[in-house]
C-alpha cells in the first residue's frame, strides 16, 4: 500500500536515481495498453478521455502501444494548456504519428461515440489521478457522466477520476460525479482507497527501482518547507536540554535545529557553561540550570520548560554519572511530548516506562548498550534495527555508514554522509536536525529526512573542506542540503 504523499516521495527519490518520470509514464502507458488487450481484442474501439495533467499523459503514451485497436484520444483541453512538459511531448508525439486526436474545450461537445454512433468497447478514463483536488470541474464533470452513460468497459488510470486514492471516496463529496470504472490499472502499488471500489485493480510495476522507497532521498523532503504564511512559532519550537562536562555539543544542537527551520530554540544547561553556550550566538535562548551538572533538582525546572516547546533533545553533552541518569529516567518517566534522545541519555531509554514519542539516535555502540544487536549486512542490521525500535516501542535511527531508521514497521536506510563526519559533533548535529523537523512531521519521517540532510550537509563540507571537515560546518550547510532538488 502507498499513500499519494508517500508515492510522489518515491517518484522524486526515483528521479534522484536516474530514472525520471518521462520513463516512469511510458511503463504506465504501456500497462494501461496491456490492460486494453487484456479486454477487447484487436479492432475494438477504444476511446482515451485525456486530462491535462500526467494522468493523461499515460493515455497519451498508451494510445501508441494499442496498433490493431481503433483508437481516439480526446483531450480535454486545448493543446498549449497541457499542464506538464511529459504529457505535452507525448501528446506531440501522438499527433507526429496521425493517430485520431481530438480537443474538447467544451463540454457540450463531448461525444465518446465511434463513427457508427456506437458507444465504443473500451474508455479508458485518464483525466484526472493522484492530482484531483476538490470535485470534478468542467469538463471532467460531464465527461465522467458521459462515460458512466455508455456501457463500454471503463479501465481507470491509477485511480477512477473523482475518487481520491487515499481514502476511496469522492473527492467532491458523497453524491459528487465521479467515473464508474469496471477495472482500475494502479501504479507501483496498491493505493488505500482503491479496495472499498467496485473495481478490479491491477498493480503495474512500471520500473521504480526498489531503492527509492528502501533509501532516503530528496523526495523525502516533500512537503517539509516553510508554508509562507506561516508565524513565529509555527515552524517549530525546540528545547536542547545538555551541556555540563561538555558546552559544544548543546549548541551544535541547538544551532543545528535552527538552521533546520526551527523558530526558536532554548537550551537548558548547567550554569556553569551558560555563558559559554551563549558566547556561540545570540540567536540562542539559554536558561540556566543551578550547578556544573544536569541532576534530579532540575527535572521540575526542565519539565516546566519542555512543556513551552514542541520537541526536547536530550542528551548533548550531559555527561554520564549516576544523578544525569536519574534525571533522564525521572524526566522521561512523567514526559507526554515528543523528544529526541541522544548520547549518554540512551542508555536509560530501555528501562523506562514513558507516554513519550522518543527519536533515540544511537551509533551502533550506543545501540548495543541499549541492548540492541547489529550485524554488518545492511538488510540484515535492518531488521535488527525495526525489531529492537518494535520493542523499545519508539523510532531508532542508528547511525553508520549506512544509517538505519525504523518505527518497528518501517525502514529506511539513509546512504548520504562519509568517513570524515565521524570526528566529534556531527551527532549533535543530527539530533538538533532531526528535533527540528519533528516539530514538523512525524518521528519516523524527521528522522529519515535528518539523517539524510545531515549527511548531505557533511558531504558539502567533505568537499570544500576535504579531511579537514569539523561539525561546525554542518549547520551552516543544512539550508542548502534541505532543498529537496
Ligand atoms: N510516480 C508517479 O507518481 C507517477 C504518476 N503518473 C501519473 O501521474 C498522475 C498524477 O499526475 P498529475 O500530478 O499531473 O495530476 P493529475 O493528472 O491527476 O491532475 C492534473 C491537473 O488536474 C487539475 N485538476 C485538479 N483537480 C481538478 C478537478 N477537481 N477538476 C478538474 N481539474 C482538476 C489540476 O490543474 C491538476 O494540475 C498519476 O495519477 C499517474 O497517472 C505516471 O505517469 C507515472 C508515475
Ligand atoms: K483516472
Amino acid at each position: 500500500m502507498i499513500t499519494t504523499d508517500r508515492m510522489a516521495a518515491v517518484d522524486a527519490n526515483a528521479a534522484a536515481l536516474g530514472v525520471p518520470r518521462k520513463q516512469l509514464m511510458e511503463s504506465s502507458g504501456n500497462a494501461v495498453a496491456r490492460e486494453v488487450r487484456a479486454v477487447a481484442e484487436p479492432g475494438a474501439t477504444v476511446a482515451l478521455v485525456c486530462g491535462r495533467g500526467n494522468n493523461g499523459g499515460d493515455a497519451l503514451v498508451a494510445a501508441r502501444f494499442l496498433k490493431g485497436y481503433d483508437v481516439t484520444a480526446h483531450l480535454l483541453g486545448r493543446p498549449e494548456t497541457i499542464r506538464t512538459d511529459i504529457a505535452r511531448e507525448n501528446w506531440d508525439a501522438l499527433e507526429a504519428a496521425e493517430i485520431t486526436a481530438e480537443t474538447v474545450t467544451d463540454s457540450r461537445d463531448i461525444d465518446l461515440a465511434g463513427p457508427d454512433g456506437d458507444d465504443p468497447d473500451v474508455i479508458v478514463d485518464a483525466m484526472l489521478g493522484s492530482g484531483v483536488s476538490g470535485g470534478l470541474r468542467e469538463p471532467e464533470r460531464t465527461a465522467a457522466e458521459a462515460i458512466n452513460a455508455t456501457d463500454a468497459t471503463v479501465i481507470a488510470v491509477d485511480v477512477p477520476s473523482g475518487i481520491d486514492a487515499d481514502t476511496g471516496d469522492p473527492t467532491g463529496g458523497p453524491d459528487s460525479v465521479r467515473v464508474r470504472a469496471d477495472r482500475v490499472v494502479t501504479f507501483h502499488a496498491e493505493k488505500p482507497g482503491l479496495a472499498a471500489l467496485d473495481a478490479d485493480v491491477t498493480v503495474a510495476d512500471i520500473g521504480i527501482p526498489a531503492a527509492a522507497e528502501r533509501f532516503t532521498g530528496p523526495g523525502d523532503l516533500l512537503g517539509l518547507d516553510r508554508d509562507s504564511d506561516s508565524h513565529k512559532g509555527d515552524n517549530g519550537e525546540v528545547l536542547v536540554v545538555g551541556g555540563g562536562p561538555y558546552t559544544g555539543a548543546p549548541t551544535l544542537s541547538a544551532l543545528a535545529a535552527l538552521r533546520a527551520g526551527a523558530d526558536l530554540v532554548r537550551v537548558a544547561c548547567p550554569e556553569r557553561v551558560a555563558g559559554a553556550v551563549q558566547g556561540f550566538s545570540p540567536n540562542l535562548i539559554v536558561r540556566a540550570l543551578p550547578g556544573d551538572r544536569v541532576g534530579p533538582a532540575h527535572v521540575d525546572r526542565v519539565a516546566s520548560l519542555a512543556a513551552g516547546n514542541d520537541v526536547v533533545v536530550l542528551g548533548p553533552g550531559l555527561g554520564r554519572g549516576d544523578g544525569t541518569h536519574e534525571f533522564v529516567r525521572e524526566f522521561l518517566t512523567a514526559f507526554e511530548g515528543r523528544a529526541v534522545v541522544d548520547a549518554d541519555a540512551l542508555r536509560v531509554v530501555p528501562d523506562v516506562d514513558t507516554d513519550a514519542d522518543l527519536i533515540c539516535t544511537p551509533h551502533q555502540g550506543e545501540l548495543v548498550g541499549m541492548g540492541g544487536e547489529t550485524a554488518s549486512d545492511p538488510d540484515a542490521r535492518a531488521e535488527l534495527v525495526r525489531e529492537f525500535a518494535a520493542e523499545v516501542g519508539h523510532a531508532l535511527l542508528v547511525k553508520g555508514a549506512v544509517d538505519v531508521i525504523s518505527d518497528g514497521e518501517d525502514v529506511r536506510l539513509n546512504r548520504t554522509g562519509n568517513p570524515g563526519m565521524t570526528v566529534g559533533g556531527t551527532g549533535d548535529v543530527l539530533a538538533g536536525t532531526v528535533g527540528a523537523l519533528a516539530a514538523v512531521t512525524d518521528p519516523f519521517r524527521a528522522a529519515a529526512a535528518g539523517a539524510y540532510v545531515v549527511g548531505r550537509a557533511g558531504d558539502a563540507a567533505a568537499e570544500a573542506n576535504g579531511a579537514g571537515l569539523v561539525a561546525t560546518d554542518l549547520p551552516d550547510r543544512l539550508p542548502e542540503a534541505m532543498r529537496n532538488e
